[in-house]
């Protein structure tokens, strides 16, 4: 279960008239799979509809923010969770990926008014993300639990 305090959900909401978007990158498949499954799961005990869930992937992280741009207009989102991770290497390519990644879809939101979640995560290791999926026993929870209850909440309360 969820730590308490980190960000979580402030009442439940009724997304049943909600359609989402998941767009997961395909490096680091493992994890990636397990942030998907949290995420569709918070989805679908916040009332959102199987089939008003709409997956789609891209090759890797830098590709999503294009992409989600692109989802959102083909399917008329309600919001999107672009999920992708990024583990650090031996060169600056991590760093340029997640500074250009992280502020496009941020600027995403505000240039298409409708929500864009941050489901990327940026990791040091393998073992943070593992751990940020939920994969480590006792370690952390799925974070992409989080994402799915924050796409509800932000595409009810603060959707235009
Ligand atoms: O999603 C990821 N993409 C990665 N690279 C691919 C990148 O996102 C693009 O798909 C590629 O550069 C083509 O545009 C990663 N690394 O390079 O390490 C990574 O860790 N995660």
């Amino acid at each position: 279960m969820a730590v308490k305090g980190l960000g979580q959900i402030d009442q439940e909401y009724d997304g049943s008239n909600l359609k989402v978007g998941i767009l997961h990158a395909r490096w680091n498949k493992e994890v990636i799979d397990a942030l998907v499954e949290g995420a569709q799961k918070r989805l679908l005990e916040l009332k959102v509809k199987p089939e008003n869930i709409i997956i789609e992937s891209v090759p890797g992280s830098y590709e999503l923010p294009f992409a989600s741009a692109a989802m959102i207009k083909k399917h008329k989102l309600d919001v999107v969770i672009p999920i992708g991770v990024l583990i650090k290497g031996s060169t600056m390519h991590f760093e340029y990926i997640c500074d250009a990644v992280s502020k496009a879809l941020m600027d995403l939101q505000f240039k298409i008014g409708v929500p864009v979640i941050f489901g990327v995560l940026t990791c040091m290791t393998e073992e943070q993300a593992q751990a940020r999926a939920g994969l480590i026993p006792g370690k952390m929870h799925n974070h992409g639990e989080d994402w799915g209850a924050c796409a509800v909440e932000t595409a009810l309360k603060w959707s235009p």
